[in-house]
């Protein structure tokens, strides 16, 4: 039976995983991450590195966030508390969705990820307090080849679900892409 199911989403490599609880007497068990299952939603790579991060406060935004070649990255996105918006916007170079954008809510109670392709922008709003996901990687951190797009930027046009209570300055400060932006090579 399959544990993590793969459906896809408007914009192209972008993928909504549903997970398949086992459950029983003493509770459940669901698979986070399956190579094997996750190879049919294009995760060709291993995991390079495995995030956690922890955003107390509804409203917030952590975003847009991508990383340039050769470090660009596949990202699994998980909610394991609480609930988000989860934005990917569409970097590629050439796509036919270029600067389109895609949102779905992902929460520890729907049992849903995200994957997020090379070339997209990710970022998300918390709907509650107490918000943990678990990012998974297929390419390590490497400061010098972040990018950031912001998650207000009108040329994307990203309808988020409440007013932004709180962002980071380094999320503030992303310049506002220009008719000059051609996207990421991947
Ligand atoms: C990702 C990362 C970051 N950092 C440092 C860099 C900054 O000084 C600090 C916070 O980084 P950042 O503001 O990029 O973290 P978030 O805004 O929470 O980014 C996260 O949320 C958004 C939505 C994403 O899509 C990112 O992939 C994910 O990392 O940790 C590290 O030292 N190691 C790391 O692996």
């Amino acid at each position: 039976m399959t544990r993590l199911e793969i459906s896809h989403l408007p914009l192209d490599g972008l993928k909504l995983i549903t997970r398949h609880r086992l459950g029983d007497a003493r509770g459940s068990l669901a698979r986070l991450f399956c190579a094997e299952e996750l190879a049919l939603a294009g995760w060709a790579e291993p995991i390079a590195q495995i995030n956690h991060t922890v955003t107390p406060k509804i409203g917030t935004v952590r975003g847009m966030h991508f990383q340039l070649p050769p470090y660009s990255e596949m990202k699994l996105v998980t909610c394991l508390r609480g609930e988000v918006y989860d934005v990917a916007v569409d970097l590629r170079q050439g796509s036919a969705t270029f600067l389109s954008w895609h949102g779905e809510i992902l929460s520890a109670d729907n049992n849903r990820s995200m994957i997020i392709p090379e070339g997209f922008a990710h970022g998300f709003q918390t709907l509650t307090d107490d918000v943990e996901l678990l990012y998974c990687h297929t390419a390590p951190y490497v400061a010098g080849f972040e990018g950031g797009v912001r998650a207000i930027d009108p040329l994307l046009g990203i309808v988020w679900p409440m007013k932004i209570a709180l962002i980071s300055e380094r999320d503030s400060a992303h310049n506002l892409l220009t008719d000059s932006f051609t996207g990421i090579f991947v």
